[in-house]
């Protein structure tokens, strides 16, 4: 199934026909420029092209009160004054002759999106609309929008697919209060928003945007605000509130279905924004919400106004909608204080409401500052570094997203013979002869091994040769002893100058000391062990009472340690062994699996046992793209594993800042 693309140029026919210097940014170029960077990027070809239609009353009217919608009405008849006397009973929006017929589009777009997607026509998609949406409310447009593009997407779901629990993750860098009002109490709509706050200062400047408005009546704990009290946030900070707020309890929902208020404001280079996070983060966050409902996810436009970041934040986006891998997100340096800070308070608001927040560590609030969080050898930023960060928002410079290629085969297994290649997968069968270093490995570690070990090996090792040279993305192997491989695979791949191994190893089995001396290797190892090993700065023993049968506090160290492990780590090689008898479910070995594709470009190679011939198939369904099953609704974890991960979490967050979720202030 294809990505849906929805675009009229009809919706760049209307623009500020006077002064207005709140309203002059909200120009038609959006559209244009971030279509034709589409286009010129060969996205809308591959792309399903969807026609837009205009919404009808009664779609308008879920949301919207009829006088409103009747006052609406009346603006394409209207003068320039009587459009400029109506528009002055609003704030922050303008309205022009055929503003109502652009906003139906905008609307009739985000339904036809909702329709492919819940029809199971496409997989994902986008709608490139405007005008925006997420500021309009009931009877009052605002911020400008008209409709509330999204909102009435979320009611039509409901409305018309039975719909039970739909994610809205509103990442424009202002606070979508029009759909905040419209689902406060609505227990089925969790809405999620980040928005520049500075303490109420930052338009629209309501108190109903903090940390602490999370819902009312049934709807409490639905309603997530995540404040940006300083500017200048980065993709650290981006990357904490996913993995530390949101991924959490977004799979704790488990949601049917995920709607996007994809504003780009939120990137480097806007003057709305202020903020210094890049177009290529949006790949990112793109992703992290992928193996939510099955991948069911709908992205409508809604803010963006620098069109250069606005243009590249737009294709970063559609190219992971379309399954290409994740660029690399380099020097994370972890996340600001005030950012910490607004982390800190949104999980002890919610902390009531969501069970993956129940044992949240919560210290004494602090003071705000954006003195970053300096890990060890940040500490000397060279000048231009530190000059960059003062020049003002206008002036931003970034590099242009790197380039994302698909290497010409997904996934190729190595599989005993007998055992069937699944489909779309290429088995690497060819009997290249052992290579000299082989026979030196022969020597020193399969001495004692068959020939049909070291051939296996033999092939594994080329698997790893194709993913560096990006003929292929990722890998799959089932071996006669996956601890044995797996050392002699770091072992190879350590040997190589620029590589980085990240070796997530779930199941009980012993890590061989030597493989994380050299700093190039980290470990996690997932398992049910409680090993007296304490672990080091590059060996993070996660051990769970109840062992990786427990889904919860699996997920649990998934988020708060996995993932911000992993993006910090930045390695060259993801490396994910099943060890036999681990007891992980199926299922979070698919979401594992699918998560881990965030790192090296999507260069996994998993490594299973002989006897979980079983799980080939599951997993070649992932590394193929496919999106993983849902967890389920999580219950709580266990108390002890939240304890033990919140200790892992404090021991390693002097050397791994991403890990930071509170107040703590690094040595
Ligand atoms: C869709 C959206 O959230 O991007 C709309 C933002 C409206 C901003 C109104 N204030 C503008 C002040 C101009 N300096
Ligand atoms: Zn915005």
């Amino acid at each position: 199934m294809g990505t849906a693309l929805i675009y009229d140029e009809e919706m760049t026919k209307y623009k500020l026909l006077w002064v207005d210097p709140a309203c002059k940014i909200e120009v038609p170029e959006r559209l244009t420029v971030s279509h034709g960077a589409l286009v010129r990027n060969g996205l809308t070809d591959r792309c399903i092209c969807l026609p837009v239609r205009e919404a009808v009353d009664a779609e308008i009217l879920l949301v919207h009160s009829e006088e409103y919608l009747e006052a609406v009405k009346q603006t394409p008849h209207m003068t320039l004054e009587d459009l400029k006397e109506f528009t002055l009973q609003y704030g922050d929006v303008y309205f022009h002759p055929n503003i109502y017929h652009c906003a139906k589009l905008a609307v009739g777009s985000a339904l036809q999106l909702v329709d492919s997607v819940l029809m199971g026509k496409v997989k994902n998609g986008m709608a490139l609309v405007r005008p925006p949406g997420h500021h309009s409310m009931r009877s009052a447009a605002n911020g400008f929008c008209v409709f509330n593009n999204v909102a009435i997407a979320a009611q039509y779901a409901k409305q018309k697919y039975g719909v039970k629990r739909i994610l809205i993750v509103d990442w424009d860098i202002h606070h979508g209060q029009g759909v905040q009002y419209c689902f406060e109490d609505d227990p089925s709509v969790l809405y999620f928003s980040w928005h520049r706050y500075e303490h109420q200062k930052f338009w629209p400047n309501l108190k109903d945007s903090d940390y602490d408005i999370v819902g009312k009546g049934e709807g409490a704990g639905f309603n997530i605000n995540v404040p940006w009290n300083k500017v200048g946030m980065e993709n650290s900070d981006y990357l904490s509130v996913f993995c530390h707020v949101l991924l959490p309890i977004a799979y704790e929902f488990c949601p049917d279905l995920v709607l996007v208020c994809a504003g780009f404001d939120s990137a480097i280079g806007d003057l709305e924004g202020e903020m210094c996070a890049t177009p290529d983060i949006f790949a990112h966050l793109t992703y992290l919400l992928m193996n939510l409902a099955e991948g069911k996810l709908c992205a409508v436009l809604e803010g963006g106004y620098n069109l250069t970041s606005l243009a590249q934040s737009v294709c970063q986006t559609v190219q992971t909608l379309l399954g290409d891998p994740l660029p690399p997100l380099t020097n994370l340096t972890g996340p600001c204080r005030s950012t910490l800070e607004s982390l800190q308070c949104v999980r002890a608001a919610h902390r009531q409401h969501w069970s993956c927040l129940r044992h949240a560590v919560d210290l004494p609030t602090f003071e705000i500052s954006t003195i970053r969080i300096k890990s060890s050898g940040e500490e000397n930023k060279d000048e231009a570094e530190v000059w960059e960060e003062q020049k003002s928002p206008e002036e931003k410079i970034w590099p242009e997203p790197p380039k994302r290629v698909s290497p010409r085969v997904c996934s190729a297994v190595v599989l005993p013979d007998g055992v069937v290649c699944p489909d779309a997968c290429e088995r690497l069968s060819s009997s290249e002869d052992l290579g000299p270093h082989l026979l030196t490995l022969k020597k020193d570690f399969l001495k004692d091994a068959d020939d049909s070990a070291v051939t296996a090996l033999s092939r594994v090792f080329s698997l790893i040769d194709k993913m560096k040279n990006n003929e292929i993305r990722n890998g799959l192997a089932l071996v006669g002893d996956a601890a044995m491989t797996m050392t002699c695979v770091v072992q190879h791949v350590a040997a190589e100058v620029d590589s980085r191994v990240f070796l997530v190893c779930v199941g009980n089995g012993n890590i061989p000391g030597h493989i994380i001396e050299d700093g190039k290797t980290l470990v996690v190892q997932i398992s049910g062990e409680d090993t007296e090993e304490q672990g080091s700065k590059y060996y993070v023993p996660v051990c769970l009472k109840k062992g990786c049968t427990d889904t919860s506090g699996f997920a649990q160290a998934m988020f708060s340690l996995l993932l911000p492990l992993g993006y910090q780590h930045n390695p060259s090689l993801v490396l994910l062994v099943r060890m036999p008898g681990s007891g992980v479910c199926d299922i979070m070995w698919q979401q594992l699996t699918a998560l881990l594709q965030s790192f090296a470009q999507g260069h996994t190679l998993v490594l299973l046992q002989e006897d979980d011939k079983a799980c080939v198939g599951p997993t070649a369904s992932i590394l193929l793209g496919n999106p993983a099953p849902p967890l389920g609704q999580l219950p709580a974890s266990l108390k002890e594993d939240a304890e033990a991960v919140e200790r892992l979490r404090s021991r390693l967050q002097a050397d791994w800042n991403l890990l930071l979720a509170t107040g703590e202030s690094t040595k």
